[in-house]
């Protein structure tokens, strides 16, 4: 593990049984709210794809708040990959399960197609579900899926194998 990873391991919080009975909750709030821990993560990720990305595509909710950051860091558009009923115009949805339920997110309509190469980013890689859904909204709004990019990944549920048609990286995994 790097010591991006650790300082990120160092940074996250066990919560057991939340949402629910069973789910071990990985909470990233101790890295939000240490400036120098979160901006070096945010550099972290932003010198993997420097030149190499179009836009950035963060999941709701705790994709925003690092998608932000990383999307100025680069100097690429962030595009927000909402849950469903959030955004006005013109949409494409995608429902999917996640480690505890079901969800629907959603882009606007050709929101890639001036900035086709996307990075997927998102906090935490669980079931893959939701990074699978984001993959397939960015291409069905016109880009292409140049990486995936998550925090922390959760390798006893597996996510990577719904993912094995684009490159995956996380900091760090559990
Ligand atoms: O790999 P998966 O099994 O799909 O799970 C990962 C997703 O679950 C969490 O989001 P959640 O849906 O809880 O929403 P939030 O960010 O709004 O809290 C997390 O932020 C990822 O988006
Ligand atoms: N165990 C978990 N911790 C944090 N976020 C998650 N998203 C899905 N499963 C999660």
């Amino acid at each position: 593990m790097t010591s991006t990873g650790e300082l990120l391991l160092e940074h996250t919080r066990d919560v057991p049984d939340f949402p629910q009975p069973g789910v071990l909750f990985k909470d990233l709030t101790p890295l939000f709210a240490a400036p120098k821990a979160f901006a070096t993560v945010v550099a972290d990720v932003a010198d993997r794809y420097r030149g190499r990305v179009d836009a950035v595509a963060g999941v709701e909710a705790r994709g925003f708040i690092i998608g932000g950051p990383v999307a100025l860091a680069l100097g690429v558009p962030f595009v927000p990959v909402r849950k469903a009923g959030k955004l006005p115009g013109d949409t494409v949805q995608q429902t999917y399960d996640l480690e505890y339920g079901t969800a629907t997110i959603e882009v606007h309509t050709g929101a890639f197609a001036a900035h086709r190469r996307a990075l997927v980013l998102d906090d935490v890689l669980a079931t893959g579900g939701t990074a699978a859904a984001a993959c397939a909204l960015v291409e069905r709004a016109g880009g292409e899926v140049a990486g995936i990019e998550m925090l922390l990944e959760l390798t006893f549920l597996g996510g990577r194998e719904l993912l094995s048609s684009y490159d995956v990286h996380a900091i760090a995994a559990v």
